[in-house]
């Protein structure tokens, strides 16, 4: 019989994509900026308390392209909390000029394909909880895509028995292994969540990694056979300090 892989199951994912509404921006006084941008500052410093206390993470990048102006990624401990602080962002002045493009919700995700060698539960280790609940990086750049894996004839993932799936995310391990220090990858679980399966949230210091890897994953079977593709949205890091200068006109 086949069986579903067991999966460990980390802080919750919200990806939410705006954009500025630039007309209204320019229309406003500059009290009004003002007070907008001093709203998402606050904001931002408390984002960077809970994350300080370990209690959450968020990454904050502008988006290249028409598909959005800013993408944030929020990891929050449950459901509740990352509702909490999309809806206070929502109530907050700087939203009166954010237009939503788009929002994927999903749960930091590892699966147990490898066997425990001493019967440890490999979700009791330090460093499996430390990569459940992670800290995003502050890299340069991120991407972020959805994706399926194929249930069409043949190429079924679903019909593949566990050790087979996990002999093909073997070896597409050892082609993302090749880019430890230049690519670091979260995967969101979503089935039952959101419109795709998994999340794919890539950082990197030089954006050429992405099309580098993206495309050298293509070529293993996990992909090739098995792999889906959405949509990507791809953007550079917006640090605090240059949060103002970014929405000057
Ligand atoms: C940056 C490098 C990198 C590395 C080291 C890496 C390693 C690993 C390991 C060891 C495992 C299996 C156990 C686990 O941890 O869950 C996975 C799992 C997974 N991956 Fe991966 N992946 C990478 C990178 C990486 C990329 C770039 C993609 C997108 C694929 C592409 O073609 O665009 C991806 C996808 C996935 C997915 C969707 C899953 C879950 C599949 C499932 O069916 O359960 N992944 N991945």
């Amino acid at each position: 019989m086949v069986e579903a892989v067991e999966t460990m199951d980390g802080w919750y994912s919200l990806h939410d994509m705006r954009s500025v509404d630039w007309i209204s921006w320019k229309l406003a006084s500059e009290e009004e900026r003002e007070e907008a941008l001093a709203s998402f500052h606050k904001l931002i410093e408390k984002w960077e308390k809970v994350e300080e206390g370990k209690n959450g993470s968020h990454a904050l990048y502008t988006v290249v392209g028409q598909k959005a102006d800013l993408m944030f990624m929020f990891l929050r401990p449950t459901m509740e909390e990352l509702n909490e602080l999309e809806t206070e962002l929502n109530k907050s002045k700087m939203a009166e000029f954010l237009i939503p493009e788009h929002s994927y919700v999903s749960i930091i995700e590892l699966a147990k394909y490898r066997k425990s060698k001493d019967g440890v539960d490999p979700e009791t280790l330090p460093e499996v909880q430390a990569r459940l609940k992670p800290i995003l990086p502050k890299w340069e750049h991120i991407c972020f895509y959805p994706m399926n894996r194929r249930r069409i004839g043949e190429e079924n993932w679903y019909t593949l028995e566990s050790d087979a799936r996990g002999k093909l995310l073997y070896e597409h391990s050892k082609t993302g292994r090749k880019y430890a220090g230049k690519v670091k990858q979260y995967i969101t679980g979503s089935i039952g969540i959101d419109d795709w399966e998994w999340g794919v949230t890539l950082f990197a210091h030089d954006p050429l990694e992405f099309k580098k890897i993206v495309y050298e994953m293509r070529f293993d079977e996990a992909s090739s056979r098995y792999g889906e593709f959405g949509y990507f949205f791809v953007g550079n890091i917006l640090k605090k300090e240059a949060v103002a200068a970014f929405l000057h006109v």
